[in-house]
């Protein structure tokens, strides 16, 4: 990015901040809430946990949501992204039993954001299933749609007259770590459970969002998307066959789930499906272990979302490989893919060892997309960086700022971006990573009683980026104290 024009985020461009359920709000077992599939495997295996810190208490975001949006405030956030525990709500997971205290805390939180001005966003699902429903086969279980169905009905009736953007679902890739056993619920189903997971997360999105369509959307005139894990997928080089390899990859990382909602002609990509099928009969398989989807389904699914949430965090290089049988577990989603990845030993990494900072793939993924699917809708709606506990976290400020710029040329060049979502509002635990990656704008000492936040300076560069509408590349705080500005001040600015 050589050229120094100072480019700028609109006026109504929107920036926020975004957690999770399980991650932050502890609570687990309190006032009614039910099992989810992450309390049990968490419990069951406390060995898998880095540091053994589990979501029992996280940042007890349950008891402390006051102060939660006190840092919002402090960072001047436009909208705030947060999900719904399911199990808080509904117990065992049918609206059998609904729980009033569940739904009254999320009341709470909503209407406090609300009398600040922040925007809420909510995310219905964050991989936290009921752990009652798992038992009667969660995502694999075409069951699921109506359970989802009905669970999204009992929020938006409850919700929907003041929240005006939500996400279905968070990353339906989530199923092929958990039926690859390696999260909740840790069931090792490799190219067969996980395929039939996806199909069943991009049903249940579709329900909910035609529910909203056909009930809710005239009278509040909310919008519906879903959020996609959407890293990118750069040719090693420019030898064909690294090419055609990252396409790919593309087309199973990234069309597997956007085909089906804004491709022309909906389904899974034809790559996509004649590689699974072609794969599955030479391993004995009658069908494709990739269901199929009828064509009902592909008319429900055409066209229902009004934006595609972005979570990008990283790229990786893609090289073609023809012994991927010999290095990928058969039957798998990497060996359908048969690539082989790396990362550039040049980017700087995060704390997390699959996380490398490539700037330039967020602008390459957009353009992408907006090749690909015709400029669509988009939201960032989660990118972030991981440290260790420091409040002095350098390696974030540099890295929200560069994302921030090639997002900036992306916008330029077309991409219609609604607005920029930081995960996270503060530290959390990062799933079987327990707290040992540290993701917030605010550190959270979990030693600590009372979970206390304490600003970083990358709060107060996002405080100021927000402000500014501009990325000042050598802008540092005068002091680290953090303090609410008053919007009208704000407006001004
Ligand atoms: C020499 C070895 C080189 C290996 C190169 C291969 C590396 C591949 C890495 C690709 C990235 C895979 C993992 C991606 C993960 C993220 O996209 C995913 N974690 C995003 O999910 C959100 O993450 C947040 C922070 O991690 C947060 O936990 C949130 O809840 C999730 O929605």
């Amino acid at each position: 990015w050589s050229d120094t024009r100072i480019r700028k985020f609109k006026k109504e461009f929107l920036f926020g901040v975004a957690t999770s359920a399980y991650q932050v709000e502890g609570a687990w077992d309190t006032d009614g809430k039910g099992e989810s599939i992450w309390d049990k495997y968490l419990h069951d295996h406390p060995e898998l946990i880095a540091d053994g810190r589990n979501g029992d208490i996280a940042c007890d975001s349950y008891h402390q949501y006051k102060r939660d949006v006190e840092m919002l405030r402090e960072l001047g956030v436009d909208h705030y992204r947060f999900s719904i525990s399911w199990p808080r709500v509904l117990p065992t997971g049918l609206t059998n039993d609904i729980n009033e205290k569940g739904l009254q805390y999320y009341d709470n939180l909503i209407n406090e954001l609300l009398k600040y001005g922040i925007e809420p966003m909510v995310t219905i699902y964050h991989f936290d299933l009921p752990q009652s429903l798992q038992e009667l086969g969660g995502w694999a279980s075409p069951l699921v749609v109506q359970w989802f169905e009905d669970y999204t009905r009992l929020l938006f009736d409850r919700y929907a007259d003041r929240v005006k953007f939500w996400i279905t679902i968070n990353q339906p890739s989530f199923c092929f770590e958990s039926y690859g056993g390696i999260t909740a619920p840790g069931i090792k189903s490799k190219g067969l459970g996980d395929y039939m997971c996806v199909k069943h997360v991009l049903l249940a999105h579709a329900k909910a969002y035609r529910l909203y369509e056909k009930e809710y959307k005239n009278k509040y005139k909310g919008s519906v998307g879903i959020s996609l894990s959407l890293n990118f997928g750069h040719p090693l080089n420019n030898k064909t066959e690294n090419q055609e390899a990252a396409e790919i990859f593309r087309d199973f990382t990234i069309g597997l789930y956007m085909n089906p909602i804004w491709s022309k002609y909906g389904d899974f990509p034809k790559t996509v499906r004649n590689r699974v099928m072609k794969k599955s009969k030479e391993q004995g398989y009658e069908k494709s272990r990739l269901p199929t989807l009828s064509s009902e389904e592909i008319k429900l699914l055409k066209g229902s979302a009004d934006f595609v949430g972005i979570n990008h965090y990283t790229s990786v290089f893609v090289e073609a490989r023809t012994d991927s049988d010999e290095i990928f577990e058969v039957p798998s989603l990497q060996d359908d893919i048969g690539v082989l990845l790396t990362q550039s030993d040049e980017w700087v990494s995060g704390k997390s060892s699959w996380l490398k900072s490539a700037p330039y793939g967020i602008y390459k993924l957009c353009l992408y997309l907006n090749e690909k699917y015709n400029y669509p809708q988009t939201f960032v709606t989660e990118q972030g960086w991981s440290t260790g506990t420091s409040l002095n976290d350098r390696s974030r400020v540099d890295y929200l700022r560069e994302y921030l710029i090639a997002l900036l040329f992306a916008i330029e060049d077309g991409t219609k971006v609604m607005g920029y979502t930081v995960w996270s509002l503060m530290d959390n635990v990062e799933w079987n990573a327990g707290t040992s990656e540290r993701f917030g704008l605010y550190e959270v000492d979990f030693e600590a009683e009372e979970k206390t936040r304490t600003a970083r300076l990358s709060a107060l560069v996002y405080k100021r980026i927000i402000q500014k509408r501009v990325v000042e590349k050598d802008w540092t705080p005068d002091s680290w104290k953090i303090s609410i500005t008053p919007r009208s001040e704000r407006d001004e600015l």
